[in-house]
């Protein structure tokens, strides 16, 4: 791969820096990326190292991207000592405050690729921007965050770690739980809700700890069709309600792509294609008649 595929063209490029050749011959690439808070931009790093010379440049990531992956590669190790591929050469850019979807078969690296996304798991090699603060919400409403007695408890409880009054932590409590529609459940307590409220309070908890970005694994897989909207819904009323919050929504279900602003197509740990919503709805659903017509003849 060349070193120009991990520049963003509208990088200011310095002159390169030449260092002695590496000790081995064949050609590599370095990229690093470093986010550092200055004022409200985010800056980039980037190395780019081809043989004899290393060329340096500084990128802005610009205002409205908020998730950035370039040539995302990730192996799981095996008892064996070898290496299974399971992402192969992922790049994705999704802009702030939209919702976007990542679709796939099964086993095709969707959740590994969240996983990298949220931090809980690293990367073989390649880039990864993610705005902060950043939350992951779990596919099963009882395997989650959901921890404290009462709806009001739960979403304060993330709270504890920033040093906020108790009305600022009403205030953002009431906000979080207004914006997925659970503010009349708020002395409920946790364990009387449904599958799709507890996935909704779950999401409460992120927003009212101010995150920018949420990365949501298959939410509404074991939910009935009313949860499973209101879960979605939920979503959507936040972003909007905010204009800063970016979502990145893993499903296996295409008519949640009418809510989505973009999407995410995967096979084989590749990113097939990825653009607006309907765009990739059209690509699966060629794919799929592709699909039965070979089927069928
Ligand atoms: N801990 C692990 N060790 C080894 N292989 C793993 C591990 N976790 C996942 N895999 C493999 O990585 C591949 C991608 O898994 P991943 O869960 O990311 O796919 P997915 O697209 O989210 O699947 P699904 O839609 O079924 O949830 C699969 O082949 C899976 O078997």
């Amino acid at each position: 791969m060349h070193h120009s595929a991990l520049i963003p063209s509208s990088a200011s490029r310095l002159p390169p820096i030449h260092l002695n050749r590496p000790t081995r011959s064949q050609d590599y690439n370095i990229s690093l990326s470093f986010q550092l808070g200055i004022s409200s931009n985010t800056f980039t790093l980037y190395l780019s190292c081809r043989s004899t010379s290393l060329s340096i440049c500084w990128a802005s990531v610009t205002e409205n991207i908020a998730i950035e992956a370039q040539n995302l590669n990730y192996s799981f190790p095996t008892r064996q000592g070898k290496f299974v591929p399971i992402l192969k050469d992922c790049s994705l850019r999704i802009p702030s405050g939209q919702l976007w979807m990542l679709l796939g078969p099964n086993g095709c690296g969707k959740s590994t690729l969240l996983k990298i996304l949220a931090g809980l798991l690293n990367p073989t090699n390649g880039t990864v921007l993610v705005k902060r603060p950043k939350s992951f919400v779990f596919q099963n409403p009882d395997h989650q965050q959901v921890v404290m007695p009462t709806v009001e408890a739960d979403v304060a409880f993330g709270l504890g770690k920033f040093n906020l009054t108790c009305d600022e932590v009403r205030s953002r409590v009431s906000k979080a739980l207004d914006a997925v529609g659970m503010f009349n459940y708020m002395q409920r307590p946790v364990q009387t809700l449904s599958g799709g409220q507890k996935q909704r309070v779950a999401i409460a908890g992120a927003l009212a700890e101010a995150c920018k970005v949420l990365l949501l694994d298959e939410l509404t897989t074991f939910l009935d069709e009313s949860d499973q909207v209101g879960v979605i819904k939920a979503v959507k009323n936040s972003l909007q309600n905010s204009g800063e919050v970016t979502a990145l929504w893993v499903t296996h279900r295409l008519e949640e792509l009418e809510y989505a602003d973009g999407a995410i197509y995967m096979e084989d740990g590749r990113v097939v294609t990825h653009g607006d919503a309907a765009s990739i709805l059209d690509f699966i659903k060629a794919k799929q008649s592709s699909y039965s017509d070979q089927i069928n003849s």
